[in-house]
Order: C-alpha cells, then structure tokens, then sequence
C-alpha cells in the first residue's frame, strides 16, 4: 500500500469513529426534547402548547456562533444545529409554516433558513391568505417578506398587521440573486419574452436595460410562476432565484443580475403568541396620532429620552380616515425591558391608538 492509502485509511477510521460519537450525541439530545416536550404539555394540561420558542433557539445558535472552535466558520456551525434543532422540534410537535408560494419562492428559502428542513412548508397565494391561515390555526407560524434593502417596504404585509391579531415572533434575511434562466430544452430559440415578478424586474432594472434592452418584460404573480413559465414555453427565459431554477430544471445564461450586490429581503415571523426576551432583542409597534402639530415629536420624544434606538419608522395611511395616518416603528430592546414599557406606557397615553406587534430575536443566521 502507498502512503497516501495508509494514510487516507487511519482518516477515514477516526471520521467513522467520530460519525458514531457525533450520532450518539445527536440522538442523546433529540431524546432531551422528547422529554422538554413532555415537560410542557404537563405544564400545561388542555392548553395550546407552544413547543417552538424562537429565544430559546436564537440563545442556541448565537452561542454556538461565539463558540465555535473552527476550522468551520462560525455561520456553516449554526447551519448545522439550525437542522438539528429542526429535527428535534419535529420530534415534539411538526410544525406547519405557511409562506407566501407558489413552492420555489424566496419566501420558501427564508421559511426553510429560519426553520430548517424539518417543517412542512405550506405555500399559499398570496400575503393575506398567510395571516388567515396562522389566525385560523391552520398553521403554526407565518412568513412574509417586510421589506428589500434595494425597492423598499411590502406595504401589504404592514398594513396586514393593522387588522390582524397576529404577533411577530421572528425575522429573517436572505441575499436575494437573481438569474436569467432558461430551459435546456429550448436554449437555441431566439429569448423575446422575459417572465418575473416586479420586485425581481425592479431589482435588475439596470442589467437588463444594458444587456437586453427591448426585450418584452412580462409581470407574473412569483418568480417560481416565471421560471415555471419558461420551462414551458420556448422563445422565453424568467428572473428567478436558485430554489425556482433548481424546481423547473432551468439553466442560467447569466447569474446575480441583481443591480446592487447587498441585494437583500427582509421576511417577518408570524405567530399567535408572544415571545419572551432573549437578550437581543427588536420590537414593532403601529401608533396612529391624533392630527396635531408636534404629533410626531411627541410619539418620537419618549424614545430619545430613554435612550432607545429607533431602527425603522414608516408613515402609512390610516384606514380609518383621508389623511390620517399610522406609524409602523421598529425599535431595539424588548418591551418587557423596563425602560421600553415606560416609553410604550407614554405613547398610549397621547395616541389614538398603539399596537403592540410584538417584541422577538434579531435574525441570527
Ligand atoms: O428548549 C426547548 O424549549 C426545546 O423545545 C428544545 C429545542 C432544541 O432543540 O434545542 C427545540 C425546539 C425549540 O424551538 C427550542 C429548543
């Protein structure tokens, strides 16, 4: 035997013999959720149980970020556990996460990256369909896209929160690129059509004037609706991400045609309960004010005052009234912290109204 092969064999013992150890602590720590499991539904006899606890995972992942020995960069570790954590959240309860589909979606990506691989992801067709399936129970947790760092916020998903009792329990964000693919099967035809959805056009707007300017743009309801398309129908290509390309079989004839290279999506949690903190923390509230000068200094004063930062404020208009409008705010901290509930507590008392849309972890992956 050559060296290499001696060599190559004593490795290959210790990585079998780590393989094992690795499977045996795996399976020792899926029987610990077993008995979490059990733990809270004795807690908690003939009530909704809630088996999934996003500060409970966001302490877990961070601390096995800071932890990591290496040589496997700290990001590729939490992957790892992410799949861990998954599977042993099943093992308690499967859990159901509609998103906004069709399957292929960024959205699906951001459900699986946030939940991992183990849920049953449930694709629906549009936004509000995602609030009335977790309102209704039909799924545990929702995922929604909230806003995109290069066309702005999804006003739809904000104004949702306006007449849903749902809560934000998490969010999520993904690099979004963005192909040009096309079918093998018809990559010799001549491209006139273009399918995407109008974040995606809007997203590539440059590249595709400088390097297919006149090619007729047509707007579908996804960018998995746009690939489907152009597995289907020759003289087409679609703009579309990896999950869509990889689902129709697609080929690219170029890739990230995103026009800024940070391109990236925020996507929200939704859920029916709220979270308790875990140390780092974001809140959301919506706020309407009585039309009055000084309104909005008066609702952004307290913040300042106790020293905390503001990380979003949007101006939506009111359902209720022409040129009335309601404040979506972002701020960092939880509300139990003590100084957050005495801003919310100031803020109730001069606003008409003040809804709290829930306190949760800053995305960790
Ligand atoms: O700590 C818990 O409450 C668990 O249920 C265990 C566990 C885990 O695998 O670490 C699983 C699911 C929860 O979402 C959080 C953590």
């Amino acid at each position: 035997m050559t060296d290499e092969k001696t060599r190559l064999g004593e490795l290959r013992d210790e990585i079998d013999k780590l393989d094992q150890q690795i499977m045996e602590l795996i399976s020792a720590r899926a029987k610990c959720a077993q008995e979490v499991a059990r733990v809270k539904m004795a807690a908690n006899p003939g009530q909704d149980v809630f088996f999934y606890r996003p500060e409970r995972e966001a302490q877990v992942l961070r601390r096995i970020k800071e932890e990591n020995p290496g040589p496997l960069p700290g990001e590729e570790m939490a992957r790892l556990f992410r799949e861990i954590m998954s599977a042993c959240l099943a093992l308690e309860k499967p859990m159901h996460i509609a998103f906004l589909g069709p399957v292929g979606t960024f959205t699906q990506a951001a459900a699986l990256k946030h939940f991992g691989h183990s849920v049953v992801s449930v694709p629906l067709p549009a936004i509000d369909a995602v609030f009335r399936e977790v309102e209704s129970g039909a799924a545990h947790y929702g995922v929604v896209p909230v806003e995109n760092s290069t066309e702005g916020m999804i006003n739809h998903t904000l104004d949702m929160f306006m007449s849903s009792p749902l809560k934000i329990c998490g969010e999520v964000q993904l690099r979004i690129h963005h192909h040009l693919l096309v079918s093998p099967k018809h990559k010799d035809v001549e491209i006139t059509r273009i399918y995407s959805h109008q974040q995606s056009f809007a997203q590539c707007r440059q590249w595709l004037d400088a390097h297919r300017y006149g090619i007729e743009r047509i707007t579908v309801s996804s960018n998995a609706e746009a690939a489907r398309r152009a597995a289907e129908e020759p003289g087409t290509a679609a703009i579309a991400g990896d999950m869509a390309a990889e689902l129709y079989g697609l080929e690219q004839l170029a890739n990230c045609i995103e026009d800024r290279p940070d391109n990236t999506t925020r996507f929200l949690i939704i859920g029916r309960e709220d979270v308790t903190p875990s140390g780092h923390d974001k809140s959301s509230i919506l706020v309407s004010m009585r039309n009055k000068p000084g309104a909005l200094y008066q609702l952004l004063e307290p913040f300042h005052r106790h020293g905390i930062s503001l990380t979003r404020i949007e101006t939506r208009p009111s359902p209720s009234g022409t040129w009335a409008y309601v404040f979506y705010i972002d701020f960092e901290g939880h509300m139990d912290d003590a100084q957050a509930a005495k801003v919310l507590a100031e803020i109730d008392d001069e606003a008409v109204e003040l809804k709290r849309l829930g306190s949760y972890p800053l995305g960790v992956l």
